[in-house]
């Protein structure tokens, strides 16, 4: 299967985030992926380029291993240098098709949306892949944005996009039935893994309650 067919059935999308001496990040990926997560994602903010490219060889080289999509966020240098599966740009961040210029036919494009008008953006451009509405809750992991609520969720839905795509921001496992209710059959998280105890049993019970 093409990184596009698996991203097409993807459910469960995690992104690192800074781990804040919570452990080694390659254990946490290994227990993810053994949960259920089909996509992971580097996104360390605090990280130079030189730590995203040497941390994201040992991500790559797990999700490799373990069978999961291993993704970079923002930067197409490195998305490039690591030879990534999938490369997310937010509404800030390079424009898809110059990401698609930069990056070749196969790799997956994916955008951050509020939903609505850059929802529907997204869903015709065909370099993108995926993209994901949210924050639908405020959440700390992007502070300072604004929610956009299950409304824009269940309006995404009601546009029935052709392409695949994911809520994001504040989901975890009690709000994921809410999220799913309005419409969502895709979700990123960060912290719903990265903060539990057992991130294996996290992915696991996320994974188990949504479709598909
Ligand atoms: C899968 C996924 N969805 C959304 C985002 C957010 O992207 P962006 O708005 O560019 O914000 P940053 O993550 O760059 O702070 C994402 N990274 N991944
Ligand atoms: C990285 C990111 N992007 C968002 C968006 O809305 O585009 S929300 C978000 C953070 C999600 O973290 P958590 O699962 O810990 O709430
Ligand atoms: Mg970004």
């Amino acid at each position: 299967m093409t990184p596009r067919e698996r991203l097409a059935s993807a459910r469960l999308y995690l992104c690192t985030d800074a781990r804040r001496g919570r452990g080694d990040l390659a254990d946490l990926v290994r227990a993810a992926i053994a949960g259920g997560v089909d996509v992971v994602q580097l996104r360390d903010k605090s990280l130079s380029t030189l730590e995203e490219l040497r941390l994201g060889e040992v991500v790559r080289d797990v999700c490799r291993t373990e069978g999961a999509l291993f993704a970079v966020n923002d930067r197409a240098d490195v998305a490039r240098a690591l030879a990534a599966d999938v490369f997310h740009a937010g509404q800030d961040d390079l424009p898809p098709h110059v990401s698609r210029a930069l990056l070749g036919p196969d790799v997956v494009i994916g955008r951050s949306s509020p939903g609505g008008r850059q929802a529907r953006d997204a869903d015709s451009d065909p370099d993108v892949d995926y993209f994901c509405v949210g924050p639908v809750w405020e959440t700390p992991t992007k502070a300072g944005r604004a929610a956009v609520g299950l409304e824009a969720v269940a309006d995404v839905r009601r546009q029935a996009p052709t392409t695949p795509w994911f809520a994001i921001g504040g989901i975890d496992l009690d709000r994921l039935g809410r999220v799913v209710d309005a419409g969502a059959s895709r979700v990123v998280v960060v912290r719903a893994i990265t903060e539990a105890d057992d991130p294996q049993a996290a992915a696991r019970r996320l994974r188990d309650r949504l479709p598909g």
